[in-house]
């Protein structure tokens, strides 16, 4: 890691960049896969599939069979611990459910509002580098409880053609039916166009690396919505002089083992706390099975001491971190202090990968700087809300002339009219 002592504030927008590959040069790569689904569909989509995933695939459809057949592969405790995920999580979504709305702005003038969910979405799970079993509870279980009529999952197949089998499980104990063999970009491109087996939805989901991202943000220019830009993982850890070096050199590395193009930061303004840090981040590193991943990701990565609290919560603010730890005495009032994260991780002993699994918040968030005006995906994300309004005919004589005052300065005459022909036909009454 990189270490950067007090870096004025004019170096701050150079120093929290991210490691990511410009979206020009990806874009080169992304959209000749997006117009190849287009145009060919699922033919496209077979050869993708041979060329990223290295597997030949007769089927891209996940059978029944399949799915019943995935809850053998796990063992009781997987299957517990999923289940206290999915309980978790679908309790904490549920309580977002908003009640409808219902406000008489002047007499006999109602306007309501109410959240009607999207009819059909897509979700991408990842699979590249690691079968990202937990994010099928994060994108199905709000899907389900908005009341999506149609949900699609895709995700990329392993070298035998499978799906992990605790995806299968994740999404049958979800409730989720339509599951395809098919990742990166080409799968982005199936759900927003449509092929000959996974139809068009109206909305896509999911997080996924550089290529994933890039292509959905691409597909959300002109076919689909998108939640969000949810790419390589990133956290930002902020520690005081009595946080344990341990807990943060393991919630460090827990999002640096992600993906050589994460990043994580660590931010103090107490330095003795360094020179433990680096033996525990040395220590914990060599006995990870991904250290390697975790190393390459560690070059990216920065250690930045300062002079007070208010410069570090200036410094959060502006890098809008995908998660944020705070391992100190005071973190609800630093937290309060934050305008720009995905997800809030309080005090010593709250972990960043309990919220990746199984407390109950969304691990879908907003990375490479989104947080300053994107929220993690939750229940909100999957409905819209459609107003209504119902005027009286005594509510029309309160506000008519107010709109046929202000059409008429808008010089529009026909929306005037719309108003005028109703109140006259109410002079005979
Ligand atoms: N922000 C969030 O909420 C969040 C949550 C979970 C995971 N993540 C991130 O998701 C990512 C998952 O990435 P992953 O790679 O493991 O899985 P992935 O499923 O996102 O991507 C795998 C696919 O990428 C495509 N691909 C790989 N190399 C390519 C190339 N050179 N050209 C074109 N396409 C290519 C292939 O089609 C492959 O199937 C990680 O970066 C992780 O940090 C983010
Ligand atoms: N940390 C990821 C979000 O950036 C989510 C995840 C899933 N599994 C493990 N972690
Ligand atoms: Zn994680």
């Amino acid at each position: 890691m990189k270490e950067y002592y007090n870096p004025n504030r004019e170096s701050w927008k150079e120093l929290l960049e991210r490691p990511t590959i410009s979206l020009k040069e990806i874009r080169t790569v992304v959209q000749p896969i997006i117009d190849a689904i287009i145009e060919k569909g699922d033919e496209a989509l077979t050869a993708y599939t041979r060329k990223f995933d290295g597997v030949e695939l007769e089927n891209m459809l996940v059978t029944e069979a399949e799915i019943k057949g995935a809850a053998k592969h796990l063992t009781t405790e997987l299957k517990e611990a999923i289940k206290v995920a999915h309980k978790n999580i679908a309790k904490f979504h549920k309580a977002q459910q908003i009640k409808p709305l219902k406000v008489e702005t002047m007499e006999g003038v109602i306007c309501e509002r109410k959240s009607v969910a999207i009819p059909k979405v897509g979700l991408y799970i990842p699979g590249g580098s690691a079968p990202l079993f937990s994010t099928v509870l994060m994108l199905a279980i709000p899907a389900k409880i908005a009341g999506c009529r149609e949900i699609v999952l895709c995700s990329p197949p392993n070298k035998e053609g499978n799906l992990h089998p605790a995806i299968l499980y994740a999404a049958q104990l979800s409730g989720i039916t339509k599951i395809i063999k098919a990742g990166g970009a080409q799968a982005i491109a199936a759900m927003a166009y449509g092929t000959e087996t996974i139809p068009k939805v109206d909305k896509i989901f999911g997080p996924g690396n550089q290529y994933v991202t890039a292509a959905k943000q691409l597909v959300s220019l002109d076919a689909v919505a998108i939640d969000m830009p949810a790419g390589p993982s990133e956290v930002l850890v902020y520690a005081d002089e009595d946080a344990n070096p341990a807990f943060i050199a393991a919630d460090l590395l827990s999002q640096a083992e992600h993906g050589v193009d994460s990043q994580v930061v660590f931010v103090t303004i107490n330095d003795e706390i360094l020179s433990d840090l680096q033996k525990e981040i040395y220590n914990q590193l060599r006995e990870l099975p991904r250290w390697e991943i975790a190393d390459r990701c560690l070059q990216n990565s920065l250690v930045i001491i300062l002079k007070t609290e208010e410069e570090a919560i200036d410094l959060i603010n502006a890098y809008a971190p995908e998660h944020l730890i705070f391992l100190c005495k005071n973190a609800r009032e630093m937290a309060d202090k934050i305008e720009n994260a995905g997800s809030i991780f309080l005090g010593y002993f709250t972990p960043e990968s309990a919220g990746d699994y199984a407390s109950g918040t969304n691990h879908t968030l907003p990375t490479n700087g989104a947080a300053r005006a994107y929220s993690g995906v939750s229940l909100d994300s999957f409905v819209k809300n459609i107003t209504y309004q119902e005027i009286t005919e005594t509510g029309l004589k309160n506000l008519g002339p107010h709109v046929e005052e202000m059409a008429a300065a808008e010089s529009l005459q026909a929306h005037k009219n719309a108003v005028t022909v109703r109140l006259n036909s109410l002079k005979n009454k």
